[in-house]
């Protein structure tokens, strides 16, 4: 058995500029394999933006990038953003992008035919084994009995796992998601943390988060960024005890909760 490395994701003193406004100021972020990492902060902390960066929508104006993969070291920093989503690098924005007039069944379908790349296998006939890969798709993300049902009809939470469930189509080794539970009712919001569970599996997550009461349920490490800087990283329990995050979320009461912080 090939052993993978831990490190998957390596963000080096990441500096990004808007108009002479430094964004994100010498930020550092690693990821390891299987890990469902959470970066939270409030409103204009950069959070977004180190996403951006990760995935080639936004340039660094210095600090490095490198994607460990098991065929070597890639220095992602110049890459393009296709180039990084074909390298494994798939990211998720707030807003659907699935096709509503189609199935749920035909949007996976097309996202399988994607990957593959080639424009003649857009007319190809689906073999089993394909019709198998993207019925375990539907099951994953809860959806096998809406098959047939037009996308633009899902619910909120239901569109969003169709778009989880298209991202995974890629075979992406890490998955950006921002907010993923945001507009969620409390049912669909436990049903995104286990499949969230689920996919770390297999792959690498991060997730900007807003929703403090959600980040709870997960075992996993917490990065905290204020002002484009890192904060405080560990625990979500080391992160509400620290008095620096306590200050930045609620002004200096380190008694209250940060729950449900929309901050
Ligand atoms: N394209 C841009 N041009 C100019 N300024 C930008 C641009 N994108 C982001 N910013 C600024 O950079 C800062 C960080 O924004 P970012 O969206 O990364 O923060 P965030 O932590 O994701 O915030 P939120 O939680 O509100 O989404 C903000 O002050 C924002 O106004």
């Amino acid at each position: 058995m090939i052993k993978m490395p831990s490190v998957i994701l390596q963000c080096e003193g990441i500096t990004v500029e808007f108009d002479g406004f430094k964004a994100v100021q010498g930020m550092n972020l690693t990821l390891e394999h299987g890990e469902l990492r959470f970066l939270i902060g409030p409103n204009g902390a950069g959070k977004t933006t180190m996403l951006d960066v990760i995935c080639g929508k936004t340039r660094a104006s210095s600090g490095k990038v490198a994607f460990h993969r098991t065929d070597g070291v890639i220095d992602i920093t110049r890459k393009k953003e296709h180039h990084i989503a074909e390298l494994g690098i798939g990211r998720k924005f707030q807003a659907p992008s699935i096709f509503p007039t189609l199935t749920v069944f035909e949007n996976l379908e097309i996202a399988m035919r994607q990957k593959r790349g080639v424009f003649a296998t857009l007319f190809a006939k689906m073999t089993a084994a394909d019709r198998e890969r993207i019925e375990k798709q539907m099951t994953l993300i809860g959806l096998q009995d809406k098959a047939l049902w037009r996308a633009g009809g899902l619910s909120h939470g239901e569109k969003q796992w169709l778009e989880i469930g298209i991202m995974l189509m890629q075979e992406p080794n890490i998955l950006l998601l921002d907010e993923p539970v945001a507009g969620m009712t409390d049912k669909e919001t436990d049903k995104t943390g286990e499949l969230l569970k689920e996919i770390a599996k297999s792959r690498a997550i991060v997730v900007v988060e807003h929703d403090m009461e959600f980040v709870r349920n997960f075992a996993s490490k917490v990065t905290v960024m204020h002002e484009g800087k890192l904060l405080k990283e560990g625990t979500m329990d080391d992160v509400q005890n620290d008095d620096h995050v306590a200050e930045v979320y609620l002004g200096k009461r380190r008694d209250a909760d940060v729950s449900r912080s929309t901050a």
